[in-house]
């Protein structure tokens, strides 16, 4: 039998860090939403007890350090599934860039194999084996539109924002999660977005409140080591587009545009200098 599975990329609406805890992780308070931006995730079932990963993209690990890999191994061990899966990763969503797309990947794993085996395992169970293998999995098994608090992984659905062109632009930089969040002082961030006002705004309806709300604590960090994630983002404002932002720990900048007949001034503009350029719609 074979499946298929979509993994969306996600983007940070607003991020903030309110401290460090003492398992080193940081409660966070995020607002996530998906964009129209997939990997294809292709799930053929084997007779032996193997898990075989493959992809068109050469750049990202094929064995176990794989995140669908990890998450076919997980619900194996759990629920003692003898049987084995060929993945075949159909890569879209650029790597390492704060779209989440290897969590994303490990999610859609978990989806399509619970469907492939017959498991029955309810969404929360999911969720909650997601967490085991990343803050964003949980989030991206189920989508939407959600405030994540704890470390990520403690999930509450609200309404999608107002439907929007959403460009995304990834710089050739190399940004690691772990560094960013370790370089963030939390004591010391002097500026801090607000879900609930992100929340009002998104539950307004209004595009243009959403864009005054937008904020991520992490950008002073990645655009302090990264100042051609700020050129981007001035670039894209120049460019016209309504509000922009670094997702998660970056570096690719996202920007809204309410308005169609804007988004290919920006697409054109920044694929000027930027090789990697997305124009998608929100996920809604
Ligand atoms: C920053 C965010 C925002 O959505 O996304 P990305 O930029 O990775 O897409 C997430 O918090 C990333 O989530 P994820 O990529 O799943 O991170 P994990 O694998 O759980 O953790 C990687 C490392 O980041 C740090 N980490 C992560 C989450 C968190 N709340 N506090 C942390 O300090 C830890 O050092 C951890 O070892
Ligand atoms: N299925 C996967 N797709 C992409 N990257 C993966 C995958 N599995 C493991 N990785 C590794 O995870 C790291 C983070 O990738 P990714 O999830 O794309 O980034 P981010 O967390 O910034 O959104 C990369 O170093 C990559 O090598």
């Amino acid at each position: 039998m074979k499946i298929y599975e979509k993994a969306p990329a996600k983007i940070n609406l607003m991020l903030d860090v309110l401290h460090k805890r003492p398992d080193g992780f940081h409660e966070v308070e995020m607002v996530m939403t998906m964009v129209d931006l997939a990997d294809r995730l292709e799930m053929v079932e084997l007779p032996r007890d193997t898990i075989i990963i493959s992809s068109q993209a050469g750049y990202i690990p094929l064995d176990e350090k794989n995140l669908a890999f990890q998450a076919a191994r997980l619900i194996k061990d759990r629920y003692d599934v003898k049987k084995g899966v060929h993945i075949h990763l159909d890569k879209k969503i650029p790597v390492a860039a704060g779209l989440a797309g290897g969590s994303s990947d490990a999610a859609a794993t978990l989806r399509g194999l619970n469907r492939l085996w017959g498991l029955h395992i309810p969404i929360k169970e999911l969720q909650q084996l997601g967490a085991e293998l990343g803050s964003d999995v949980p989030f991206c098994v189920t989508g939407g539109t959600a405030l994540a608090t704890g470390r990520g992984e403690l999930l509450t659905p609200i309404e999608n924002p107002p439907q929007c062109w959403v460009v995304l632009a990834k710089p050739p930089i190399n940004v690691s999660t772990a560094d960013v969040y370790t370089r963030l002082k939390s004591n010391q961030i002097t500026k801090h977005p607000s879900a609930s006002n992100m929340i009002a705004a998104i539950q307004s309806g209004n595009f243009h409140e959403v864009c005054g709300q937008l904020g991520n604590v992490l950008e002073d960090v990645t655009l302090k080591l990264h100042p051609e994630v700020q050129h981007l983002k001035e670039t894209m404002m120049k460019l016209g587009a309504d509000g922009t932002l670094m997702s998660g720990s970056g570096p690719t900048v996202f920007g809204l545009v309410s308005k169609e007949s804007k988004v290919p001034r920006i697409y054109n503009g920044l694929r000027g200098f930027c090789r990697e350029v997305y124009a998608v719609r929100l996920l809604t």
